[in-house]
């Protein structure tokens, strides 16, 4: 077989992927164990809560930071080579902006440290921000200046495009206008992974949704699979002893109405005919917490996938 020199390697593959950082309290263990595998040409949303690990992962897709264990590849490479090849852009939350340069200006510089010739005009066209090109980045609002950003990812043509929050500060038609210039580039075959908090975005413009939760992937599918994991029939609960949480799991089981157990890190997710009846089981007859019933869309399913409790030592796990 030559299936694997034929086939490409996917745009993205994360395997093992941890990240521990030092602190005053000890070490915050930020990603824990993450895999995900993004294929070209896919436009993929990560959504987690604060504190999830989307920003440790993608500073350490983009090279910024080392991982502490487990591998990183970029179109079946070590990222900082793809990065010196220009085949991967970011918009990042904050930073890589000079205030006092115009807009136009500073595709422009862009451009040129990619030693591309030409008008930034395109750049700025795609990006929807045409009519700034002659307003000083100091003067353009949040929104503006994600766009200008948007505007300099574009310039290098990446084949990857990793994006942190990036309609943070946009009103809506910047939102429609920024996701119809990605639509349309994923469309020509650029891969795009993005973070976000906003589950209607990713509910809209993902192909697949991969929920994040305490640095682990919780959640991996085509947006619709993942709402149904937790659709109406779906009970949370968090059960932190382990032998408790097996024996929670055992006496599940035995229910009629109960169709499945599946388990993510310290929290049982029950699919079941009879939620209330579930839900009931779990508040009186057992130690579960933090007990929820799903509702039928993205929200619930993030809810009940990861929601956890705050650990009394405060402590990141
Ligand atoms: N340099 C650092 N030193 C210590 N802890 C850090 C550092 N950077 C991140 N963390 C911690 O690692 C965890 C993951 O943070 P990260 O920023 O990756 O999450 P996130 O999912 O991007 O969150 P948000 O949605 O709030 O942007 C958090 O508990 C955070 O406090």
């Amino acid at each position: 077989m030559t299936s694997n020199l034929t086939t490409p390697a996917p745009a993205l593959l994360l395997r093992g992927l941890r990240k521990e950082y030092a602190s005053a309290g000890g070490p915050v263990r930020a990603v824990d164990g993450l895999d995900l595998e993004v294929a070209r040409g896919e436009v993929v949303a990560v959504l987690g809560p604060n504190g999830a690990g989307k920003t440790s992962t993608i500073d350490m897709v983009l090279g910024l930071s080392a991982p502490t264990s487990g591998t990183v590849q970029v179109f079946g490479a070590d990222p900082a080579d793809v990065i010196a090849a220009g085949r991967v852009a970011a918009v990042l939350q904050t930073g890589g902006l000079l205030r006092d340069i115009t807009v136009g200006e500073t595709v422009a510089l862009t451009a040129a440290l990619f030693g591309r010739a030409g008008s930034p005009r395109p750049y700025l066209e795609r990006a929807g921000i045409a009519d700034l090109a002659g307003r000083r980045v100091g003067a353009c609002s949040g929104g503006q200046q994600q766009r200008l950003r948007f505007a300099m990812a574009l310039v290098g043509e990446p084949d990857l495009l990793l994006l942190d929050e990036p309609t943070t500060g946009m009103d809506v038609a910047g939102r429609r206008a920024f996701w119809a210039a990605i639509r349309a580039d994923a469309a020509a075959g650029r891969t795009v992974v993005f973070a976000t908090h906003d589950l209607q975005e990713a509910d809209t413009y993902a192909d697949r949704v991969v929920l994040v939760s305490q640095g682990r992937v919780v959640a991996d599918g085509p947006t619709a699979d993942v709402k149904s994991l937790a659709s109406g029939r779906t009970v949370g609960a968090r059960v932190d002893d382990a032998g408790e949480r097996a024996d929670v799991t055992a006496r599940l089981r035995a229910l009629d109405v109960v169709d499945a157990v599946d388990q993510r890190g310290a929290r049982l997710l029950v699919r079941t005919s009879d939620s209330d009846l579930v839900a009931r089981f779990l508040l009186t007859q057992t130690v579960a917490s933090d007990v929820e019933v799903a509702g039928d869309n993205l929200e619930g399913a993030f809810v009940a996938l990861t929601t956890t409790a705050p650990t009394t030592d405060g402590a990141h796990r």
